[in-house]
């Protein structure tokens, strides 16, 4: 290249230019104009030669290197497509946990170069409650989930450690694994599962390694899972309603749950039987939908969710909790779909199912579709939490799209707002009423709380032997009426003397009177505030069976129950669909169809029959309740009917 000198006239400015020893006169397009430039700023052209080449040699370099890449790329492609096996899960997945419980318990969170850190308390962060799950605290592995849970030091909540989304490895069985973890654009699935996607990946074609891995984590999941049960819920912070990702807890032993051993041994059987895939076969040769649901009522606190973790803990069911009174922005459509989403076999626990504004006294007032009453407008914007109306909740639970093989509890306080359609023969085949505790169950919530007494570090100075806690919880009974009080707030009291049983025994009678007295001037109060209540009694099922004519005869163990909040009211009164007959715990009171093989529930328990609409005073009229009455006088404990 020659770069000539530029004359004088070329309209540079004197002596720019001319001291340079230029040939570069080389036709090369737009040069003239950059040497007039490079000149106009004092530059040297020439210097365009070596800057020509660095470029050169830059360009060259860039496109070795993207070759380089390129090839690499095609390399790893190859050896992925062809020496590398990876299993790819979404955290969606089930498999997934198992993967993060594994790992947690493995040390590689904490062994992993970059991670994530945690702290379980953070109560701006529900996602790190869900995280704490599957992750050690300072390098502590294999903690049980609850455990772990609730770690703290003296200073407080610990530390957690996550694999970082990213590339990380460790070894398995002496084979490198690597874990890519990518993040998808949601973020989070819901408050506390990531969505993200993992690949795990080994070297080699054959899968058999990742296969074991897979199959080592899931029988260390389900190994460590099966004294516990996870309890789902509904995900209410996203807009389409979906069960969260569950929480494990040490499953509640069902000889814990205090009713009648008759009945319990009889839901049992029935549960049982129903999972049996006999009966799915009997059910299907039948063409009847292979569902079986159940109603458990009675006051709050007298052991209607205890029974029902209980169950699922015994029946190694997972569970799925929704409380309809509490609403959370689900609706007919989403209820439909939270129910297709259950897996096969599970309990699904609906709570409060008369809080949701569905009970009887929609029907009046609105219509809904297919003839089925809706809630009613005015209701629902005053409490304006449920919307779901009755039709989406029955087609919910057994609509043509509904899940089969799942087991249905509802639970209400209130049977008798029930309408009597939704618990109709099909949708509830077995109905156990808790009740306040009779002399029995006085006596087993003591012993059930003080029987691990022994194993206690104690503060009382002597450990107590098994007689003793027996001889006490005697004199405990004799000193609380039956009828009167649920066994929640019984253990509220004892707790209060949980390493004394001898104070709690001193301290009860003191106790039980003033109890009485508020629950008597509670009673008096809401009455003379409302006028109408005395005039046309609207008493709930366990209230009917429970008061008694004399407030001064509750010490008497034969005494009816007095409800919390009201009055005792005269016997002449009270007289009910439940008749007369007193039973202390436990009785069945409605029969459906009945799977085969279920004789306990055709011999023993079919004692009689009611129907929601005749238990309730207030919408048939006490007359009517009374001249259909056939049940009988009940003082506590559960109450079965199928
Ligand atoms: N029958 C019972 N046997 C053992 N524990 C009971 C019983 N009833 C109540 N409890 C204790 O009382 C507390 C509350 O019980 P639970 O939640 O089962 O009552 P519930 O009937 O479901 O109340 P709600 O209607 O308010 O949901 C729990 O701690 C439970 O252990």
């Amino acid at each position: 290249m020659t770069i000539r000198p530029i004359p004088p006239s070329s309209g540079l400015p004197l002596g720019m230019g001319h001291g340079a020893d230029m040939n570069m006169n080389l036709p090369v397009p737009g040069l003239d104009v950059v040497q007039r430039l490079f000149l106009s700023m004092g530059l040297d052209p020439t210097h365009l030669m070596s800057l020509g080449m660095a470029f050169t040699v830059l360009a060259s370099l860039g496109g070795f290197l993207s070759y380089a890449m390129n090839g690499l790329h095609s390399l790893w492609t190859f050896l992925y497509d062809n020496c590398i096996s990876s299993a790819t899960i979404h955290s969606s997945d089930q498999a997934y946990l198992y993967i993060m419980k594994w790992l947690a318990t493995h040390r590689v969170s904490t062994d992993c170069r970059k991670f994530c850190v945690t702290s379980r308390k953070n109560p701006n962060s529900a996602r790190v409650k869900r995280f704490s799950m599957y992750s050690n605290y300072h390098g502590r592995a294999g903690q049980d989930d609850d455990e772990e849970d609730d770690e703290e030091d003296d200073l407080g909540p610990m530390l957690k450690y996550n694999p970082a989304p990213g590339l990380s490895y460790f070894w398995y069985r002496r084979h490198l694994v690597i874990m890519q973890r990518v993040p998808e654009h949601h973020g989070y699935l819901n408050n506390d599962t990531p969505d993200e996607t993992m690949v795990l990946m080994t070297i080699g074609r054959s899968p058999n390694l990742l296969r074991s891995l897979l199959a080592e984590a899931r029988a260390h999941y389900l190994q460590s899972e099966s004294r516990k049960t996870t309890v789902y819920t509904v995900n209410s912070s996203n807009f389409q309603k979906s069960w969260d990702n569950g929480r494990s807890r040490a499953s509640r032993d069902i000889s814990t749950v205090i009713m009648e051993d008759k009945d319990k041994d009889l839901i049992l059987r029935d549960t049982r039987d129903y999972l049996n895939p006999v009966t799915a076969r009997w059910y299907a040769a039948r063409g009847l939908p292979y569902r079986r649901g159940y109603l458990f009522y009675g006051p709050p606190g007298t052991g209607k969710t205890s029974l029902t973790l209980a169950l699922a803990g015994e029946l190694k069911l997972n569970l799925y909790i929704f409380n309809l009174g509490a609403g959370g922005g689900v609706t007919d459509e989403t209820l439909g779909q939270l129910f297709q989403a259950l897996p096969k076999k599970c309990i699904v626990l609906l709570e409060d199912i008369d809080c949701a504004g569905i009970g009887r006294w929609e029907h009046a007032t609105a219509n809904g579709v297919g003839g089925l009453p809706r809630i009613n407008p005015m209701r629902h914007a005053a409490n304006n939490k449920s919307q779901i109306s009755f039709s989406g909740l029955l087609n919910a639970i057994d609509g043509v799209a509904s899940h089969e093989g799942r087991i249905l509890i509802m639970t209400t306080n209130h049977r008798e707002r029930l309408d009597p359609a939704l618990i109709r023969p099909g949708r509830v085949d077995v109905q156990i009423e808790f009740g306040f505790a009779n002399k029995e169950t006085i006596r087993r919530v003591f012993q059930e709380l003080y029987k691990g007494l022994t194993d206690l570090p104690e503060q009382s100075p002597a450990p107590l032997e098994l007689d003793s806690i027996d001889s006490l919880a005697e004199r405990f009974a004799s000193a609380v009426p039956a009828g009167i009080f649920t066994p929640a707030e019984l253990q509220g009291f004892l707790m209060m003397h949980k390493h004394q049983p001898q104070r709690a025994v001193a301290e009860v009678s003191s106790w039980v009177d003033k109890k009485l007295g508020e629950k008597t001037s509670v009673g008096g109060r809401s009455r003379s505030k409302n006028k109408k209540a005395v005039e046309k009694p609207r008493r709930d099922s366990w209230e009917l069976c429970g008061h008694n004519d004399d407030p001064t005869s509750l010490s008497n163990s034969t005494s009816n129950p007095v409800t919390p909040g009201e009055l005792p009211t005269p016997a002449s009164e009270v007289e009910s669909h439940w008749g007369n007959e007193r039973e202390p715990c436990g009785s069945i009171v409605q029969a459906a169809k009945t799977p085969p093989k279920l004789s306990g529930l055709q011999t023993n328990v079919n004692r009689g029959s009611t129907t929601g609409q005749q238990c309730n005073p207030s919408i048939t009229g006490a007359t009517t309740g009374k001249s259909k009455s056939k049940g009988r006088l009940r003082r506590g404990g559960s109450n079965i009917s199928t």
